[in-house]
């Protein structure tokens, strides 16, 4: 289980009077009006809203993709992108369905951002690679598998072992257990959760999975109306007045998971903390 961190632990990514405005010739769309966000050290953040929230946009601007129209996102202190390559040691990033490299191998998966950098000899970026390998599960003999032999279960910790590659603090991810089967989706919460504890990792996540998000999440921020209209525990946060709260926790699949909640000892979740 997952323990939330002390409430004075060090912001790592700050969120200040962000908008995010798309121009079109239809019109502007405002995704982001006004938002604040910040995350402390050792927090594992989960984003939910509904579809076209902006929970995306928001992780691609921690990561420095895109930028916000005003406002200010500050990741350890500095603008993420304005640091080029060295932005890769402080964000790693998992990417809905992996997003490998297919006609790379397993290995040349994992070590590509390292590889990117030009700064290690090729032995140790290999090193690195096959400890990193390790460190997701996988087995020295998946090396050099090519990405379409592998299961979805697979790939997610391939793509996993490439977004730590750079030893980062934070750790972005993009609904990581979607369109993994309960089993994959259980064992790679497990993982997250070691890895979290071991590592002291910093973990932003976009999920519409409910159990991921309860098994997962020290904090839970819910974005409508362009801000994040309410972050807390779990309960919290189920207990605030917003159609979309109670549509989301409440509707019949919430409360299959609010039942699964309900039903583990008190203290023994994240949820209850
Ligand atoms: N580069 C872009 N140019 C124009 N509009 C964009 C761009 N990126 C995102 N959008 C729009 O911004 C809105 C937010 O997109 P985003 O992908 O962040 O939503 P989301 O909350 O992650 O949704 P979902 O849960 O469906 O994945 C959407 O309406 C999307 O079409």
């Amino acid at each position: 289980m997952i323990d939330a961190p002390a409430s004075d632990a060090p912001v790592v990514v700050d969120i200040r009077k962000l908008w995010t405005v798309f121009h079109s010739p239809e019109g502007d769309q405002v995704v982001h009006r006004d938002l604040d966000l910040s995350i402390r050290r050792g927090e594992v953040l989960s984003l939910v809203g509904g579809s076209g929230t902006g929970k995306t946009v928001l992780l691609r601007q921690i990561l420095g993709l895109e930028h916000p129209s005003r406002g200010e996102v500050t990741v350890l202190g500095q603008r993420p992108g304005q640091l080029g390559a060295r932005d890769a040691a402080k964000v790693g990033m998992l990417f809905q369905h992996g997003a490998l490299f297919s006609a790379f191998s397993v290995l040349e998966n994992i070590a590509f951002p390292l590889r990117e950098l030009r700064l290690l000899p090729d032995d140790l970026i290999r090193d690195a690679a096959l400890v990193k390998l390790q460190m997701v599960g996988l087995k020295p003999e998946h090396a050099n598998r090519s990405p379409s032999d592998l299961s979805g279960g697979m790939i997610k910790r391939v793509a996993l072992a490439r977004a730590l590659i750079m030893d980062a603090p934070l750790l972005l991810l993009d609904e990581p257990t979607a369109g993994l089967d309960p089993a994959a989706s259980d064992s790679f919460c497990d993982l997250l959760r070691s890895l979290h504890r071991e590592l002291g990792l910093t973990v932003v996540m976009v999920t519409h999975d409910l159990d991921t998000l309860f098994d997962l999440s020290t904090r839970i921020a819910v974005l409508a109306d362009q801000r994040v209209i309410v972050s807390g525990r779990p309960r919290e946060v189920i207990a605030y007045e917003h159609p979309f709260i109670q549509d989301y926790f409440l509707g019949g699949r919430g409360k299959r998971a609010m039942e699964a909640l309900h039903e583990t000892p008190a203290g023994d979740t994240p949820a209850e903390r």
